[in-house]
């Protein structure tokens, strides 16, 4: 490995269970259309859902890691946030997203499925651990086609609040290697120090990239109400982005995370179908409302002020 890890102290609750942070550094999702939606085999079942049962081997693979092409990085700068004996262009995934300012990347260990976070700063966890135990995930949750919204993912159980529930998996790649920069499943991820006092701005980014390689997370929705958060972790010295709930989710629930109002907004194109009463959709309808009130009242005024203006007299003319 390359680049240090630098430790930091952190309070330790007394059951020896790490506290969340109160202010996690959230994932960006810069999602387009999927086009996934018929590459998967389904089936109706009894109650009326369809479900997915298994994957065929065409893309967007199953793809429950991490990979990388090192020669899509050769023409990258030095990250700033790197220290100054990192190892660039990177050889191994460690290079790339290595955890560096543990501040925001509480280790969520070799477990999943629980609201624990590993309190040892110089842990010996692994990713090959941390995939094996998320290779389970449909026991845990399956994917399900929803009316408006194309694939779902629905839990099977319950979570409690805090619960990390799954990572964002794919390819690592730059932006610039990208040929469609708006491919459907990119997730963007800070490299290098995270700590709150780096003060470079912008903080170099990669992106963790679903289309053709991921797995099952990229099927969360957006939810103008949401259950879960994108959320930067560590397994060991490695950077995921984990999924975390932050509600308690029953059984049954689609799972959903809010895209932001770059994605869903008052001033977007994209329209969301959420439903939640808190939608952004209703927001937008009552602001339609209000300026086509005010269209209508600005209009009756100006016709007063010029039907007043038609009965004064006209000029004399000399
Ligand atoms: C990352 S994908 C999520 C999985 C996707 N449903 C699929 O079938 O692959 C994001 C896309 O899902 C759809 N989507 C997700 N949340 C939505 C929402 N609240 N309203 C409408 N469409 C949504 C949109 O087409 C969006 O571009």
């Amino acid at each position: 490995m390359g680049i240090p890890v630098t430790i930091y102290s952190s309070p330790t609750g007394p059951t020896g269970v790490k506290k969340r942070r109160s202010s996690p550094r959230r994932g960006s999702l810069k999602i387009r259309r999927t086009r996934s939606r018929d590459r998967f085999f389904w089936y109706n079942a009894s109650d009326g859902v369809s479900r997915i049962v298994s994957f065929n081997n065409s893309n967007p693979e199953q793809v429950n890691n991490y990979t990388f092409a090192p020669a899509e990085f050769h023409h990258e700068p030095y990250p700033t946030t790197f220290p100054a004996n990192g190892v660039w262009p990177p050889r191994q995934i460690d290079d790339l997203v290595c955890a560096i300012g543990s501040e925001n990347s509480d280790c969520v260990g070799d477990t999943c499925y629980n609201g624990n976070i590993c309190e040892d700063l110089e842990c010996t966890h692994t990713l090959a651990a941390w995939r094996a135990a998320t290779s389970d995930w449909e026991k845990h949750f399956e994917l399900r086609k929803t009316e408006h919204r194309g694939i779902g993912v629905y839990t099977r159980r319950a979570f409690r609040q805090g619960t990390v529930l799954g990572w964002y998996a794919g390819e690592l790649r730059t932006l610039a290697s990208m040929d469609d920069s708006n491919s459907d499943y990119l997730m963007e991820i800070e490299i290098g120090d995270i700590s709150p006092n780096t003060p470079l701005e912008p903080t170099p980014s990669i992106y963790i990239d679903g289309e053709r390689k991921g797995n099952w997370t990229r099927f969360i929705n957006h939810s103008c109400a949401a259950d879960c958060v994108f959320r930067i972790m560590r397994v060991g010295n490695t950077r995921i982005m984990a999924v975390e709930a932050i509600k308690d989710i029953p059984r049954g629930k689609e799972l959903s995370v809010d895209y932001g109002e770059e994605y869903y907004g008052l001033t977007t194109k994209k329209r969301c179908a959420c439903g939640v009463p808190e939608c952004v959709e209703r927001r937008r309808i009552r602001l339609e409302k209000v300026m086509e009130r005010r269209k209508v009242e600005e209009k009756a005024k100006r016709n007063k002020i010029s039907k007043r203006c038609s009965h004064v007299a006209p000029p004399i003319l000399v």
